[in-house]
């Protein structure tokens, strides 16, 4: 369970803080959708849960455990906005084991399998898949680390109706086993998986009620 208390992001460089008194919970095997204009503070959100940046004030705790950006690096797996342009391994076993050689193989077929991958071989190029593979295969290189929380910034932004609606089923399915936090300026479709929404607008977030959002599409009843 995920629990942020008063979290303040609040760099000396801006007038105003960029995050203001976030409050929030997360259960496990829970998806929670945050949904805000661009500007808002999303991405920011994402980084400090991800370790990546450091929050100015407030408290990040996993069950009991108050977090530091350490802990968030090894708890935390961030999947960014485009994440297909930061591939870097020439076939899907090199960017699956990127950072990770002693990986093994059953780790990698179980997280190929859990984005519905593995029918393709390890020896295909990353850049040979199609836009909604390439965003599954991000995934899989966040869930091969067995991280606690899955961070994702924008996963459908760019995917066309069939390819999001392959990515809902994905995800749909991997809330079963792992929390997930997605961030959208047009989240569509995500809100009908969704067990918890917030709006966000400059910095500040408010809880909102999934049900209300949600013209709730077909996609994964079919
Ligand atoms: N360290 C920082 N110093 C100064 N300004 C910052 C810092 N980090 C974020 N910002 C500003 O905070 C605001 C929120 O940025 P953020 O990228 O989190 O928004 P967003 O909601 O993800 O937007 P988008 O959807 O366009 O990516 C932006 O105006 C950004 O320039």
């Amino acid at each position: 369970m995920l629990y942020l208390k008063d979290l303040v992001y609040h760099p000396a460089a801006t007038p105003s803080a960029i995050l203001k008194s976030i409050n929030l919970e997360l259960g496990s095997q829970q998806m929670g959708v945050v949904i805000g204009p661009s500007g808002s503070g999303k991405s920011t959100l994402l980084e400090i849960l991800a370790g990546l940046a450091k929050k100015t004030s407030g408290t990040i705790l996993w069950r009991e455990q108050e977090l530091t950006p350490d802990h968030l690096q090894q708890l935390a797996g961030l999947v960014f906005q485009f994440p297909e342009r930061h591939f870097c391994g020439s076939t899907l076993l090199e960017e699956l084991r990127l950072g990770h050689p002693e990986l093994s193989k059953d780790r990698i077929d179980q997280a190929l399998e859990a984005v519905g991958l593995s029918h393709l071989s390890l020896h295909t190029s990353p850049r040979a898949l199609s836009g909604g593979q390439q965003r599954r295969l991000a995934l899989a290189v966040q869930l091969i680390r067995q991280p606690y929380l899955l961070l994702l910034d924008e996963p459908t932004a760019g995917l066309d109706w069939s390819m999001r609606r392959q990515l809902i089923h994905v995800l749909a399915k991997l809330k079963a086993e792992w929390s997930l936090l997605v961030v959208s300026h047009e989240p569509g479709e995500l809100v009908s998986i969704a067990d918890r929404c917030w709006t966000l607008n400059h910095g500040e977030l408010q809880p909102v009620d999934p049900t209300t959002l949600v013209t709730k599409q077909a996609v994964i009843q079919s």
